[in-house]
């Protein structure tokens, strides 16, 4: 395998013993491997067991910084000083499942020994990751909506305490959205409910598009998602709603020959110093509550506007 100055070193791990290093690896004492092996195992964090990866492998090979990626988990894990011009990359995969890419990278070029090295320690780091990223599928989708991809209301309930609580101790503004499909209903009954989740998959994505990355969208059931604007006064609360309803109210969803435009109603609280969790929600509810009762496709920050 080829290790110049441009060169890429691409190869795919399937299982341990797929591994067939090219080089004999210097020969780590068995009571060393013992405890690197027990050190990978010790954490189910992906960031804890590539770091304990790290330190180890750097021993053996010098002046090395690390880099992984794990798309689903939107992972890239960095470790080391710098990125460099020599590099070799590892797919690690089980079976047709990516468990991420893993870039060695380094100022000099890796030695046979040292790729070697790489492979085994590799060997070791596999079940420890593998562990490692199941847990943190199954913790993520504990807390994500399968359909629209956004977090769950469970996701939502914690988020909300934690979010208030860190805005009431140091005085941060926080808002909060509670946006709700109009005539949902009808839009199952006529297009059929696969159409109807493509709506909620659009309107999600529409959600996650026009807000920015420290906003949080949730769907808090059937056709109703919230929104947490931490750092967010009320003024701009509204204008995010209103581009929010704006956007939605332009989708074109095609269903058939025809066409589903869906809009939206939305409800909008900001945090007072004596709110708990469902003081701050009822007051965007009661808020959605009206935009409903004056018409739709509008958004309602006080109970007297009228949309
Ligand atoms: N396709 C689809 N429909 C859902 C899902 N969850 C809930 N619904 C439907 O959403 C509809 C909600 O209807 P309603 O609560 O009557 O509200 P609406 O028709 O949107 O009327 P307004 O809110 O008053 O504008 C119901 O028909 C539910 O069956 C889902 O995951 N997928």
């Amino acid at each position: 395998m080829n290790n110049t100055n441009s060169a890429q070193r691409l190869k795919s791990i399937t299982t341990t013993s797929s591994i067939e290093p090219i080089a004999k690896p210097s020969i780590i004492p068995t009571q060393r491997a013992a405890s690197l092996l027990q050190t990978l195992h010790r954490s189910l964090e992906i960031d804890a067991t590539l770091n304990a990866f790290y330190q180890e492998l750097s021993r053996v090979v010098e002046g090395c910084s690390m880099t992984f990626n794990n798309n689903e988990l939107n992972l890239c894990i960095e470790q080391g000083p710098h990125r460099a011009q020599h590099e070799c990359t590892y797919n690690l995969r089980e079976h047709q499942q990516e468990l991420g890419r893993m870039t060695l990278h380094r100022h000099r070029r890796f030695n046979a020994a040292e790729l070697a090295n790489i492979e085994l320690y590799l060997s070791y780091l596999y079940q420890p990751l593998r562990n490692a990223i199941a847990y943190q599928k199954a913790l993520r989708s504990a807390l994500v909506d399968p359909l629209t991809n956004v977090g769950n209301r469970k996701s939502f309930s914690d988020n909300l305490e934690r979010e208030l609580q860190l805005s009431i101790r140091y005085q941060i503004d926080l808002s909060l959205l509670v946006i709700d499909l109009d005539h949902f209903k009808q839009i199952n009954d006529q297009y059929g409910h696969s159409h109807g989740d493509q709506v909620l998959q659009a309107v999600a994505t529409v959600l996650k598009e026009t807000s920015r990355r420290t906003d949080m969208v949730f769907r808090y059931g059937g056709e109703e998602f919230v929104i947490l604007l931490p750092k967010t006064p009320l003024n701009g609360a509204i204008v995010i709603a209103e581009r929010m309803r704006g956007t939605i109210s332009l989708l074109h969803i095609p269903a058939g020959t025809q066409t589903i435009r869906p809009t939206a109603s939305i409800g909008v609280a900001s945090a007072r110093g004596t709110d708990s969790a469902t003081s701050l929600f009822d007051r965007a509810d009661a808020n959605l509550y009206q935009a409903k009762e004056k018409g739709r496709n509008c958004v309602i920050s006080a109970p007297q506007e009228a949309c």
